[in-house]
């Protein structure tokens, strides 16, 4: 299947980007320019740790400069390393573009584990690396716009933003520099839930096609449908909150501690806070299962299984134990090329992470849209609503000497909130997005699969605006 030797994360994603080429007719040289990663930029910073100094180790990395900015998360992690980071780069191009969310793709890392430092260093961390980022113009509303990843959040979002508006006084799109920013700080309603939200969406979709289903031996729809969620985390809780809500049973949840799993179902809130209380999810007393290894949780029966936590977690040596038959990648990177072909090949379904999870990029741009215009999103504030609509109300009444009804005073002042406006754009973007991948893999037998039909509208796009831009000079 694969024209690059998978020795790295990079390489498999540009395994896949090599297999699904070959349904494109762009030239080589185009494709190895839509392919390789724009800008890299490793840095090392020192921050005072106790009486000592420690030297940190970081990168962004902006993978595609065919549309401005770039957009991306910046991953807080031990393991962080340049190969991972250039690999999640490239798979923000492909996102973006399968959304149609007008951004390049780039990443960040800072290679630390969260929990060896205090809030002091995070913070002290954070606002280096973004000044770090300032002096080599790797970050601004039009250059490039990070995100939350694994390791960070909202915390972290506004230090970056404090620190780029401190350094850059005066800049009326300032709070434009970053994304997942608290609500407090220009961030906007529903984008901590998004990628979450999104997912569920995105397997939803996929559960009502009928003829799919079918052919997995399922019966359409979210109703009872058996899913296990690896990663508790903000994409994983999430995913896992919305899947409940739209009638699936979460029946395993796996953490790096261990694994739990009930076939009749886990109450997701009470695992959380027996997590919360005891610093693990095993002990669950509703559980009636559990493993030491969390690796174990992903092979237990179940109809979709959601890996949201790291990549290579689905790999050759596990997947002929993994018994779900849909895998929803939440995560970026989750399933290695090895291990997608053989489960593909078995019948199954991958809804792959460029998709999957691009909830949070798409109300990502929202947010930034919001920063850029200045203007809040949806009606506003109710009790200044409501004044200013009871004005508008008596306006009219007065104009046209008619007391208006109820309901005709419920048509004036009745409008989307921001959270509305945010969801249902996030919801028209998932679903859209899902048929246009569903329709270019059934448009050619050979594609085969959701992931290379994925990365062929991803390729088309992006080599519109490669050739449409020209090579200057
Ligand atoms: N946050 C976003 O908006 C966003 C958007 C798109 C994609 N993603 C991707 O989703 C994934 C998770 O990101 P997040 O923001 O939820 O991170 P997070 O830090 O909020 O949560 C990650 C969770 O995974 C758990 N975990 C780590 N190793 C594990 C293991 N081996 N087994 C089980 N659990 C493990 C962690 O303990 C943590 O609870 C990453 O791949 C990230 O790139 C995140």
């Amino acid at each position: 299947m694969s024209t690059t030797q998978n020795t790295s994360f990079f390489n498999d994603v540009c395994s896949f980007f090599d297999h699904a080429s070959q349904f494109t007719n762009h030239s080589a040289g185009l494709l190895d320019q839509i392919k390789a990663c724009n800008s890299v930029y490793r840095f090392r910073f020192p921050i005072r740790k106790g009486n000592g100094v420690e030297v940190i180790d970081a990168w962004r990395v902006e993978h595609s400069h065919h549309m401005s900015p770039t957009k991306g998360g910046i991953r807080y992690s031990d393991m962080v390393n340049e190969d991972e980071v250039m690999a999640l780069a490239a798979l923000m191009t492909y996102k973006c573009a399968i959304v149609n969310v007008p951004f390049g793709g780039a990443k960040g890392g800072i290679k630390i584990n969260t929990k060896n430092y205090s809030l002091a260093e995070l913070e002290n961390i954070t606002r280096r690396y973004t000044v770090e980022l300032v002096k080599k113009n790797f970050i601004g509303p039009a250059i490039d716009v990070p995100a939350p990843d694994y390791g960070s959040g909202e915390r972290e979002m506004s230090w970056i933003a404090d620190t780029y508006n401190t350094m850059n006084p005066g800049q009326l799109d300032a709070m434009g520099c970053v994304t997942g920013k608290p609500i407090a700080l220009h961030g906007i309603q529903g984008r901590r839930e998004a990628t979450g939200r999104g997912v569920a969406i995105a397997i939803r979709e996929c559960v009502t096609v009928t003829e799919d289903m079918k052919s997995l031996g399922l019966t359409p729809g979210l109703t009872g449908k058996r899913v296990i969620v690896q990663g508790l985390g903000n994409v994983g809780y999430n995913t896992a909150k919305f899947l409940i809500e739209m009638g699936a049973v979460i029946v395993g949840l796996c953490e790096y501690e261990g694994a739990i799993y009930n076939t009749n179902g886990l109450d997701l809130d009470a695992v959380v806070a027996h997590r919360k209380e005891t610093g693990t999810i095993l002990g669950f007393s509703g559980a009636a299962s559990e493993f030491a290894n969390s690796a174990e949780g992903l092979e237990q029966d179940c109809d979709i299984l959601v890996p949201a936590a790291l990549e290579n977690q689905i790999l050759a040596s596990n997947i002929d134990r993994i018994k779900a038959k849909i895998i929803a990648e939440a995560a970026n990177g989750p399933t290695s090329p090895e291990a997608a072909d053989v489960f593909i090949k078995r019948g199954g379904i991958i809804i792959p992470d460029m998709y999957c999870n691009a909830g949070g990029v798409t109300v990502s741009y929202f947010e930034w849209l919001k920063n850029l215009s200045h203007v809040a999103f949806g009606r506003m504030d109710k009790r200044y609503e409501e004044n200013a609509n009871l004005n508008l109300v008596s306006m009219v009444e007065k104009m046209t000497g008619v007391s208006l009804s109820l309901e005709q005073r419920g048509l004036i002042i009745k409008g989307p909130s921001e959270l509305e406006l945010v969801n249902s754009g996030l919801e028209e973007t998932m679903v859209r997005s899902y048929h246009e991948i569903r329709e270019t893999k059934m448009s050619n037998a050979k594609i085969g699969d959701l992931r290379t039909a994925a990365f062929v509208g991803a390729i088309n796009k992006v080599a519109v605006s490669y050739m449409n831009m020209g090579i200057w000079p």
